[in-house]
């Protein structure tokens, strides 16, 4: 604030007739278009929400949207939502996983907000009361298979798109949270071969080893298993669905609870490592060259 008043001072010294009043101020904030949204939510008469990442050209995660998705499931838990269904505006990428730009070359004090809103989103996705539905549209590796992941049902479009958790193709460590999610999804054997291969599953192979739970061929039946899926908790009591999805998932969030000090120091530790900074600088170049 101080910097921006500065400069409007300069500014307003400049124009003889402005000043950096308070009324000023206000004016010039009111005049600054917002920021286009990268959550969108929208919520049918059945009361089930799409919630929809929107963050062109692929949905990678950075801060901004993470801290959007975070917000968007406090809000539909505090007004009882029955279902969300978790999806993308993209044709063809559901989510890149995180965004690489956030960890290239980082200011300490930005990396230690992006991983820790990553944590928190993700326990909030995780360990939601409302059932959840990742209806995969497009691509999933990385970070966006973990989001796909964190939810109770995978609908994924298929044949053409991919889906896992790469991190090792790419020389990096794919946190213990990570791995738990994908042990949770196809058991631990399946979970080590996929994971230390870094493997990326078409939509088939995925099916075959359960890393998702239904194959549909456009966006439209996926959202409609998704709705179906979340039907089926109508007759539910949701007291005994919530305890008995808390519990089942004790693993995950009594480890992120336990270890979220620990997970943002080993993170802050090993994003900065000067190899691991040359891999993701020579991954990003060879994403610009394969275009
Ligand atoms: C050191 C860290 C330690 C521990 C952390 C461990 C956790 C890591 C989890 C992660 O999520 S790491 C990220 C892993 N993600 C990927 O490997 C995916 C990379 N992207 C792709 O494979 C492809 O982009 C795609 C299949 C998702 C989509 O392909 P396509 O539609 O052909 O788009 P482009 O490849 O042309 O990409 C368009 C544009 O977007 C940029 N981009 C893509 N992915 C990312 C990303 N994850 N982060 C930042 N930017 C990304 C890409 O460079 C292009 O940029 P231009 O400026 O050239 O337009």
């Amino acid at each position: 604030m101080a910097v921006v008043c500065r400069n409007l001072r300069a500014f307003a010294q400049k124009t003889s007739s402005l000043r950096c009043t308070p009324n000023f101020l206000r004016l010039y904030s009111q005049s600054k278009p917002a920021p286009p949204k990268l959550v969108t939510v929208d919520v049918d008469k059945a009361g089930v929400a799409t919630v929809t990442l929107d963050r062109p050209p692929v949905n990678s995660l950075n801060t901004g949207l993470l801290e959007e998705l975070g917000v968007a499931i406090k809000d539909l838990e505090a007004n009882k939502t029955r279902g969300i269904i978790l999806t993308s505006s993209s044709n063809s990428v559901f989510s890149a996983g995180l965004d690489i730009l956030e960890m290239y070359e980082p200011k300490k004090q930005n990396l230690s907000l992006f991983w820790t809103t990553l944590q928190n989103t993700w326990l909030s996705l995780y360990r939601t009361s409302i059932p959840t539905v990742a209806a995969i549209n497009g691509h999933a590796p990385a970070g966006g298979c973990l989001l796909a992941l964190s939810c109770e049902y995978r609908v994924m479009v298929g044949p053409k798109f991919t889906i896992g958790l790469n991190e090792t193709q790419l020389g990096i460590v794919a946190p213990q949270w990570f791995m738990i999610c994908m042990k949770d999804a196809v058991g631990r054997r399946q979970a080590e071969m996929a994971l230390t291969a870094g493997k990326m599953f078409s939509t088939q192979e995925a099916l075959n080893i359960g890393l998702i739970d239904k194959m549909v061929s456009n966006k439209e039946e996926a959202i409609a298993e998704a709705q179906k899926f979340i039907a089926q908790f109508a007759k539910i009591p949701p007291l005994a669905r919530r305890m008995t999805k808390e519990s089942i998932r004790q693993e995950g969030i009594k480890y992120m609870e336990e270890n979220a000090i620990d997970d943002l120091k080993a993170f802050m530790d090993l994003v900065v490592q000067p190899n691991i900074q040359k891999g993701l600088g020579m991954y990003l170049e060879a994403m610009k060259k394969s275009k």
